[in-house]
């Protein structure tokens, strides 16, 4: 990275934060009257001190205040305006930076949470949610810091150069050529400063990303970590995330250290040549002994800002390296496009996958020429070994990825060309491993509904053959399930999720191994209900245990991404192909053959 990416990824944030251009001009103005305010006492010393040595010959008296003991006055007057000046402006720049940096992080967090809920499976799949969260968290916290107080800063050094300047070309040119000697290499120390910190922060912030990606990875597992008692091996590993950013760091502080330092002394020269050459021209008379005095004065005036302006262009590219990384997440190219057409009502449930190809970009592997008709109201059940493609043919159809050839029709509309929200809407799933959120069993059930009737949760639970456990717990309805829904069992979670999936009445339900995870009364409570609810809607379920599926209307095996076998279990067994081999298996007729075993 170098100097200009950093003031690239400054445009960009301008151009992203166009909306705010008003308040950023009015913080502007702000910063910039305030540090006027600031210097200006420095200036009222000087004229003071010509006041008390000239007297009627004094810059004031020559305003019109003749008088000694009037113009102590008049000065009085304006220090007060000033200090009241610099008071007011410091508290409105603050209040303006402030709340800008509240605003904006909040917006960019919102925003950049938004687009990636948009982007499909295949981006989540490159990236660990930890890293994700490090990003709308740290980084988007980063950019705040530097708007609360580092965009101030460097306006307020910037102002200070030009006004000190000025004035120094006022009083004395000669000096302030001096004086202003060392600014050329401050600034281009600044510059060298920032490229070299540009690629060390983007490497801090990288670091960040893995060891939260870590973090949330190992206290997700933290039940596989105990029970394979890999705690000190997870804790070394965490430890070498840590070491890896702790070394990045160490990195950024040796150079932002080094800078102080040497600015400090470029800036002694500068003040040791106004010290001593305007010490001698005030002495041979040439120059006014009040306008030394403000020479001097503000020569420290010079001094401190510029000393910070390492620690504010350090906050600025720990800033600008943290908006590339936010930019780039909020302009991901969404890859799966919402179409935007609206299903006519009421939706029949038919679905039909024409030609349908799709590999995973990092496996190759997927599903290939997919033929397929799902008549409304009927049940399809896919089955065939493990890693065949069933549950990719139903994440294509939940339209978590982008088809590479064909395409998947909902009553006979083509997916691509439908409302995102009205397709997911339309189908229910409930899949092998269960998610909840955390809140009550009654926010889960509603999930899909949050508007539904008590009378309607209560009647879904009782068709997933859920109420009976709701039923018998304390709190009831409003038990809280605890993180991820650990407080409840797995065959809980599974009735619960076909619950949640129930209550929104989808005129297609996808069923993936909703069974597999399940006792053996779950399982059979889950049939059951199936039964009941598999009546007036399509149901596409995929299943190990041939046992369950029997009674479906159309049964297709799936091979190697391909489509080897379809028909009811009678004509299927009469096949004798994969799925009766299969069957026999299962109902121990025969041992398995290892190549033709599903599941
Ligand atoms: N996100 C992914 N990225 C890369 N490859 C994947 C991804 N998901 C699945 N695959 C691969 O695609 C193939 C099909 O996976 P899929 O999940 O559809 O199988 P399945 O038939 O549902 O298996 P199972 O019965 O074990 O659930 C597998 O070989 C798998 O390794």
């Amino acid at each position: 990275m170098s100097s200009s990416s950093s003031f690239q990824a400054l445009g960009r944030l301008l151009r992203y934060a166009r909306g705010y251009r008003g308040r950023i001009i009015a913080a502007t103005c702000c910063s910039i009257l305030n540090k006027l305010f600031d210097i200006a006492p420095e200036i009222l010393i000087g004229i003071a001190i010509d006041v008390v040595v000239n007297q009627e010959q004094s810059f004031v008296a020559k305003l019109g205040f003749v008088e000694a003991r009037e113009q102590i006055l008049v000065l009085g007057v304006l220090t007060f305006l000033i200090w009241a000046g610099e008071s007011l402006f410091e508290y409105l720049y603050q209040i303006l930076w402030r709340n800008l940096a509240q605003r904006l992080q909040s917006d960019l967090r919102q925003d950049a949470y938004e687009h990636v809920q948009r982007l499909d499976m295949g981006f989540f799949e490159s990236k660990s949610s930890g890293q994700l969260v490090s990003i709308m968290n740290d980084d988007v916290n980063q950019l705040e810091r530097f708007l609360d107080g580092g965009a101030n800063s460097l306006i307020q050094v910037f102002v200070t150069v030009v006004a000190v300047g000025a004035v120094f070309m006022v009083l004395s040119p000669q000096i302030a050529l001096l004086a202003f000697t060392p600014i050329p290499i401050i600034i281009w120390g600044a510059f060298y400063f920032q490229r070299k910190a540009g690629p060390v922060y983007a490497e801090v912030r990288e670091k960040v990303g893995e060891l939260a990606g870590r973090l949330s990875n190992n206290l997700g597992g933290i039940a596989t970590i105990k029970s394979f008692t890999a705690e000190a091996r997870e804790a070394e590993r965490l430890r070498q995330s840590s070491e890896a950013y702790v070394e990045a760091n160490r990195k950024a502080i040796r150079i932002s250290s080094a800078f102080i330092p040497i600015i400090r002394m470029a800036i002694l020269v500068g003040f040791l040549a106004t010290f001593i050459l305007g010490g001698l021209k005030t002495l041979d008379g040439s120059l006014n002994v009040g306008a030394y005095g403000v020479l001097v004065f503000l020569t420290q005036r010079l001094l401190w800002p510029l000393t910070g302006l390492a620690q504010v262009i350090d906050l600025f590219e720990r800033a600008m390296a943290s908006t590339r990384r936010i930019l780039d997440l909020l302009t991901t190219p969404v890859q799966v496009q919402d179409g935007g057409e609206g299903l006519t009502a009421p939706v029949k449930g038919e679905v039909r996958f024409e030609g349908l190809s799709f590999h995973y970009p990092s496996s190759g592997v997927g599903v290939n020429d997919i033929e397929l008709t799902v008549a409304a109201g009927s049940t399809l059940a896919l089955v065939g070994a493990t890693g065949s493609g069933k549950s990719t043919l139903v994440k294509l159809l939940l339209r978590f990825y982008q088809p590479e050839q064909g395409d998947i029709y909902l009553d006979g509309k083509s997916l691509a060309r439908l409302d995102m929200q009205q397709l997911r809407q339309n189908i229910g799933l409930v899949s092998q491993d269960v998610f909840l959120f955390e809140g009550s069993i009654r926010d889960n059930i509603a999930y899909g509904r949050p508007e539904a009737s008590e009378e309607e949760m209560v009647a879904a639970a009782r068709v997933a053959e859920a109420w009976e456990f709701i039923e018998r717990l304390p709190q009831g309805l409003d038990t809280p399930v605890g993180e991820r829904g650990v407080r409840l069992s797995g065959g809980q979670r599974q009735r619960l999720s076909l619950a949640r999936a129930l209550l929104k009445d989808p005129p297609v339900l996808i069923l993936d191994e909703a069974t597999s995870a399940v006792d053996n009364e779950t399982e059979a409570a889950i049939q059951r209900s199936l039964r009941k609810i598999a009546h007036g809607r399509t149901v596409i379920m995929i299943a190990h245990r041939l046992s369950t599926i029997v009674h479906a209307d159309s049964i297709v095996v799936v091979d190697q991404g391909r489509i080897a076998e379809q028909g009811r279990h009678a004509e299927l067994l009469a096949r004798n192909g994969l799925y009766a081999a299969q069957w026999r298996v299962q109902t121990g007729e025969i041992a398995p053959a290892p190549e033709r075993v599903f599941a």
